[in-house]
C-alpha cells in the first residue's frame, strides 16, 4: 500500500494526516503554536514555529503510523491564507508573519482604492480589506522602511514552511489570489499593481499549480522526521481551496461551511465573467482553472477558543460544549456577536468589535457558550444570504473545520442556515484536501474528482427543523440590528483601545 500526507497550516495549529490510496487516514497529529497580539488589531505568529511544530508534528506521525517510509509517496500543504512572510537575500525571516486576522491596514486599504479604483477589482477580483497580503506590504513599507529594504521575496505561511523542507521558493495560484497582486483571471502577478506601488517583480515568487511538483525533501528535514528524502512534494493551496477540495467541492451545486479560527461559507465557481461587485472573496481554486466565491467571519472558532481561555482554562472544547444542547434556542434571550477582531463579511469593518446583549442574572456559563456558538453562525448566515440574494442557490453544505467535531452545532447550522448539512467521516477537510493534491501529484488518480469519490466518505446528515427554523429567522433580524447599533460606539470606544 502507498501513502500520502496532508499538512494542515492552521491558525490555532499544524495538523498532519496519512491517507492510503483507499482515502483512509491511517494516522493523524496536531501540534500548538501561539497568536503574538501586541496590540488590539494586531495578529502575527513567528515562522520558526511553524517549522518546529510540523518536524515535531510529522516525527511523531511517522512513529505512529508504522509504516514502511518508502511507501510514503508525496506531501503536500493546506495554509493559512494572506499572511505575509518577509525574507532577505539570504531567506532569512526579517519579521514576524503579519497574519490574515490582523486588522492594522485600515490606511494603506485606503490608499489602494484611491490609487487603483475601480481597476482593483478588475484585476483581482477582490476589494482591498486589511486581511489580504497587499496592505500589509505597504504597512511594512511605509512603517518599518529598514526591514522593507532588506526584503528579497515574500511567501505565504504554507509557501515558507515548504521552503524550509524543501529549500525551493514557489507559491501556488489560490494562495496568490489572496494577495491583491494576483490578476485572477490571466492568472500571473498584476504588473500594473506592482508598478503603481513600486514594489520589485522580485519581490513576488513563481506561480505554480496546486498539484505541481516542486522538489523533494531536503535530507536534513528528512532525518528530522524519520521521512524518506525522496519523498516528492507537491505545492498545495490556500486553506479554503484545499477545504473545499477535501469536502469534494468540485463542482456547483453544494456549499461549504468551514468553522476553524475563521468561518467561511464557500461556493465552487467557474465563470469568471461572474461580477459580485467585490461583497465575497473570489479567488482561485485548487482546481485548475476554477474558481470559488467566499464571505469570512474572522472571528469564528477564534470566539469560541477566545471564550474557553478566558472563562474556562481548565476545559476542553468537548467539556465546554457538551451541554449546550440543554440550552434553549436563542440562549435565554443573550445574543453574541463575534466581531473580536473586527469583521469582513458582509462588514468590511476594523473597527467593530464584539457584543453579548440581553446578559441577564440568570445566565450560566452553557448560555453564554450556546450564544457564542448562535452569534458565530448567524455571522456565516450572513454570507449565505447574500450568496443566495446573487442567485446562488445553496439547499446542502458540507461543514468542516474543528465546528464541525459538534453535532449540536451541526443541527444548528441546519437550522439557522435552513439547509441539509453532511458531515464527513473526517472533519480535516484541508489537510484530506492537501493529501488528495499529492495524491493527484503522484498520478494515483487523473482528476480530482476521480480521488474524491475514492476518498470523500459523508457519514450523517442534519435536516432542518421547521420550528427551529422559524424561532432563528426571527433571532436572525435582531442580530443583524446588533451591528447596526453598535458601531457608533465602538468607534467612540476606538480611542480607548490598546
Ligand atoms: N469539540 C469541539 N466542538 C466544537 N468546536 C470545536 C471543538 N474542537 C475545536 N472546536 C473549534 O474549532 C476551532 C479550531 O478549528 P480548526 O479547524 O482546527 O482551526 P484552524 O485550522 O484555524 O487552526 C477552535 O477554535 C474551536 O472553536
Ligand atoms: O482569511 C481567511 C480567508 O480569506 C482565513 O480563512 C484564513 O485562511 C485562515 O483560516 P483558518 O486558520 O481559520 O482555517
Amino acid at each position: 500500500m502507498k501513502y500520502v500526507i496532508g499538512v494542515d497550516l492552521g491558525t490555532s495549529a499544524v495538523k498532519v494526516l496519512l491517507a492510503n490510496q483507499k482515502g483512509e487516514v491511517c494516522a493523524e497529529r496536531a501540534q500548538d503554536y501561539p497568536l503574538i497580539q501586541e496590540k488590539s488589531g494586531y495578529s502575527e505568529q513567528n515562522p520558526e514555529e511553524w517549522v518546529v511544530q510540523t518536524i515535531l508534528a510529522l516525527k511523531e506521525l511517522v512513529g505512529t503510523a508504522k509504516v514502511n517510509t518508502n511507501d510514503i509517496e508525496g506531501i503536500s500543504f493546506s495554509g493559512q491564507m494572506h499572511g505575509l512572510v518577509l525574507l532577505d537575500e539570504g531567506h532569512q525571516v526579517i519579521r514576524n508573519a503579519i497574519l490574515w486576522n490582523d486588522t492594522r491596514t485600515t490606511e494603506q486599504c485606503d490608499e489602494i482604492k484611491s490609487e487603483l479604483g475601480e481597476s482593483l477589482l478588475k484585476i483581482t477580483k477582490n476589494p482591498a480589506l486589511e486581511g489580504f497580503t497587499l496592505p500589509k506590504i505597504l504597512w511594512v513599507k511605509e512603517n518599518e522602511p529598514e526591514l522593507y529594504h532588506k526584503a528579497s521575496v515574500f511567501l505565504l505561511p504554507k509557501d515558507y514552511l515548504r521552503y524550509r523542507l524543501t529549500g525551493q521558493i514557489h507559491m501556488d495560484y489560490s494562495d496568490a489570489a489572496g494577495t491583491l497582486l494576483l490578476d485572477v483571471v490571466n492568472k500571473e502577478w498584476s504588473k500594473e499593481i506592482c508598478e503603481l506601488f513600486q514594489i520589485d517583480d522580485d519581490l513576488c515568487p513563481q506561480l505554480v499549480e496546486s498539484h505541481a511538483f516542486v522538489g523533494n525533501l531536503l535530507p536534513e528535514i528528512a532525518e528530522q522526521t524519520g521521512l524518506n528524502p525522496l519523498t516528492k512534494i507537491f505545492a498545495g493551496g490556500a486553506d479554503n481551496a484545499c477545504g473545499a477540495i477535501g469536502a469534494g467541492i468540485l463542482t456547483s451545486g453544494v456549499g461549504l461551511c468551514s468553522i476553524g479560527t475563521s468561518g467561511v461559507i464557500l461556493s465552487y465557481e467557474e465563470d469568471h465573467s461572474k461580477d459580485f461587485e467585490g461583497k465575497v472573496h473570489f479567488f482561485n481554486h485548487g482546481k485548475q482553472n476554477a474558481y470559488y466565491v467566499m464571505g469570512v467571519t474572522l472571528s469564528a472558532g477564534h470566539s469560541l477558543s477566545w471564550f474557553k481561555d478566558t472563562f474556562a482554562t481548565a476545559d476542553s472544547f468537548e467539556e465546554i460544549v457538551e451541554k449546550v444542547n440543554e440550552v434553549p434556542i436563542g440562549a435565554k434571550g443573550m445574543l453574541f456577536t463575534p466581531y473580536l477582531v473586527g469583521e469582513r463579511t458582509p462588514h468590511a469593518d476594523a473597527v467593530i468589535r464584539a457584543s453579548f446583549i440581553g446578559m441577564d442574572s440568570s445566565h450560566e456559563r452553557d448560555d453564554f457558550v450556546r450564544s457564542v456558538m448562535e452569534g458565530i453562525t448567524f455571522s456565516l448566515n450572513e454570507s449565505l444570504v447574500m450568496f443566495r440574494d446573487a442567485g446562488i442557490n445553496i439547499d446542502q453544505m458540507i461543514s468542516i473545520g474543528g465546528g464541525a467535531k459538534n453535532d449540536t452545532w451541526l443541527q444548528m447550522q441546519a437550522d439557522i442556515f435552513n439547509a441539509e448539512i453532511l458531515k464527513l467521516d473526517n472533519e480535516q477537510g484541508p489537510g484530506m484536501g492537501a493529501a488528495m493534491l499529492a495524491a493527484l501529484g503522484c498520478g494515483w488518480f487523473t482528476s480530482l474528482e476521480e480521488c474524491s469519490k475514492q476518498f470523500i466518505q459523508i457519514t450523517k446528515s442534519f435536516q432542518p427543523i421547521q420550528d427551529h427554523v422559524e424561532k432563528y429567522e426571527q433571532l436572525y433580524s435582531v442580530y443583524k440590528d446588533v451591528y447596526l447599533q453598535t458601531k457608533g460606539l465602538n468607534e467612540k470606544l476606538k480611542a480607548f483601545r490598546d
